[in-house]
């Protein structure tokens, strides 16, 4: 069966610098969520052609706490369409020089497709058809409950 070329992506990794710390000395978690929705939304964007919005994010989870210098690194799985949106999970990893990457985090991201007055438009159908992906994706929805 042919796989969907769309349907992971690995994207929109980056370096923890001392100025994305918080109080704590850890990576922020809002500028961890700000990577992780850029991530997505330019990953979107390239799916619909369109510009895009988020519209929800259904959850995120912290597992680990990350620290300079670490390479947090994205891996992003379009789940479904609907008329008008696209839903994405997200899994965040970190990892050192001398490291194997490790999972700090995932998390649910729902995006909509607009046109320049910013208004729904519709997204192309998303087809999955290799049952690898198609077991990944019943996984993840079903432990998301999306
Ligand atoms: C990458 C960024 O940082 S973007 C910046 C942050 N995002 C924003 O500022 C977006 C602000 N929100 C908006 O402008 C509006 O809410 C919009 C354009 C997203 C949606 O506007 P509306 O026309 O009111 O949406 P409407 O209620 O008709 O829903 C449209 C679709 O979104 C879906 N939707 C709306 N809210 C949600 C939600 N909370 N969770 C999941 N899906 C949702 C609906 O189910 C519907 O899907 P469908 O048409 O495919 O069946």
């Amino acid at each position: 069966m042919e796989k969907n070329t769309f349907y992971q992506v690995e994207s929109g990794d980056f370096f923890v610098d001392a100025d994305m710390l918080n109080h704590l000395n850890i990576l922020h978690g809002g500028v961890l969520v700000k990577h992780c929705d850029s991530t997505i939304g330019l990953l979107a964007n390239r799916y619909t052609h369109s510009r895009v919005l988020t519209v929800a994010i259904k959850e995120f989870n912290f597992a680990k706490p990350a620290h300079v210098g670490d390479h947090i690194s994205f891996s992003v799985t379009l789940l479904k369409t609907s008329r008008h949106t696209m839903t994405f999970h997200v899994e965040v990893r970190r990892q050192t020089y001398d490291s194997d990457p490790v999972a700090i985090g995932n998390g649910i991201f729902i995006f909509i497709a607009v046109n320049a007055d910013l208004k729904p438009i519709p997204v192309p159908a998303y087809t999955v058809q290799d049952p690898e992906q198609q077991a990944f994706i019943k996984q993840i929805r079903e432990e998301f409950a999306v």
